[in-house]
């Protein structure tokens, strides 16, 4: 079987880890030379090809670029477990992300990163939890410097993307699915 070549774009504000995590997630796997945008992985025997699309960090005055909704499959949407002020922006990114794509629902990963800061932590992982339930989305908390769940938050945007498309994967992991 072919790869299915499923597009990703990482969003949120600035300095929560989106690099941090495209990074760790495709270091991890291509040793010597690899693409930082492209990422293969199986998940059930299914080839996928990710291409990880790293925005530069938006606020809440930002307007989503068309480009980014263009052909995206699916999203992560990154806020930082260390700044209340990263998920309000998260918030605005996604009502913006549903304007522009005149959808209810995308697929999409609401994921915590830095949770090793735990002296640090400003939004209980509770408080992640029940946005991404309101918004139907899975959700993950993980940390790109501990490499916490980064694996799980990818095979999670491609259960959520499958499952948009009428496939529901079932897959051991330990993200939130929707
Ligand atoms: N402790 C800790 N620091 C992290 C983690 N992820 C990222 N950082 C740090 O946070 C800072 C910002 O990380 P980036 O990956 O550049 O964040 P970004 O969201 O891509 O930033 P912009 O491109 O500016 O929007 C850097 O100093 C990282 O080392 C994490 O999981 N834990």
């Amino acid at each position: 079987m072919p790869a299915r070549v499923r597009k990703i774009a990482i969003m949120g504000f600035r300095s929560v880890g989106k690099s941090s995590i495209t990074i760790q997630f495709v270091e991890n796997q291509f040793v010597d030379s690899y693409d930082p945008t492209i990422e293969n992985m199986k998940i059930r025997g299914q080839d996928y090809q990710l291409d990880l699309i790293d925005t530069a960090g938006q606020d809440e005055y930002s307007l989503v670029p068309q480009s980014y909704i263009m052909n995206i499959d699916g999203y992560v949407l990154v806020y930082s477990v260390t700044s209340y002020k990263s998920l309000e922006v998260v918030k605005v990114i996604y009502e913006k992300l549903l304007d522009m794509t005149g959808k209810k629902q995308v697929p999409l990963v609401l994921v915590g990163n830095k949770t090793d800061l735990r002296m640090e932590r400003e939004v209980s992982a509770d408080e992640g939890k029940r946005l991404a339930e309101q918004w139907r989305a899975a959700f993950c908390e993980t940390s790109a410097k501990e490499n916490q769940k980064i694996n799980e938050l990818f095979t999670s945007v491609i259960l959520e993307i499958e499952k948009s498309e009428g496939n529901n994967l079932q897959e051991k992991g330990s993200c939130i699915l929707s």
